[in-house]
């Protein structure tokens, strides 16, 4: 009896949630071509400041999938690491936003809009249907997640 319970055990396709954290520090405006400078500065107030602001974004970014019997893993962080880095670092680090990043010249820079480029990103580099949850804290207040909805 014990035996079977191991067997079956054994067998189970486990699913597992992988969560690598990371920051990066970036200046931007929030601004949107598509409305008039009145209502920019109605709807953004101080965040359309033409100066900017920056963020230190902290980014949570999740991968789900089968925890192979072989290897225990999801996946390897180390090579999670590789893909945080030319997806997100290589981007969006110490960038102006708007400014240095093509993607944001027509697309304003929320952190929702943020959210959006880094999962883009992230899955040309990371098996296919393996990218669950991008969260960021903006600030330790305003917090962002996109599943790919
Ligand atoms: N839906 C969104 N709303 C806002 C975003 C956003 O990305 N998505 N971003 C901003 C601004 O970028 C701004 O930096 C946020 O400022 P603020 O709320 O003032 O930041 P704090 O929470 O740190 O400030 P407190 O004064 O402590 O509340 C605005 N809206
Ligand atoms: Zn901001």
């Amino acid at each position: 009896m014990q035996e079977n319970v191991s067997t079956v055990s054994s067998d189970r396709c486990r699913i597992g949630y992988v969560t690598r954290v990371q920051s990066f520090s970036a200046c931007h405006r929030l601004h949107s071509k598509a409305l008039s400078d009145e209502e920019n500065k109605r709807i953004f107030g101080k965040c359309n400041n033409p100066n900017g602001h920056g963020h230190n974004y902290n980014v949570e970014i999740t991968v789900r999938g089968k925890i192979d019997p072989a290897t225990g893993m999801v996946l390897n962080i180390t090579d999670l690491k590789e893909y945080i880095e030319m997806a997100i670092m290589e981007p969006l680090d110490h960038k102006n936003l708007d400014k240095d990043v093509p993607y944001f010249a027509d697309v304003v820079s929320t952190t929702e809009n943020v959210a959006v480029f880094i999962w883009d990103n992230l899955l040309k580099f990371l098996p296919p249907n393996s990218l669950y949850e991008v969260k960021i804290h903006e600030t330790d207040k305003n917090i962002v997640v996109y599943r790919g909805e």
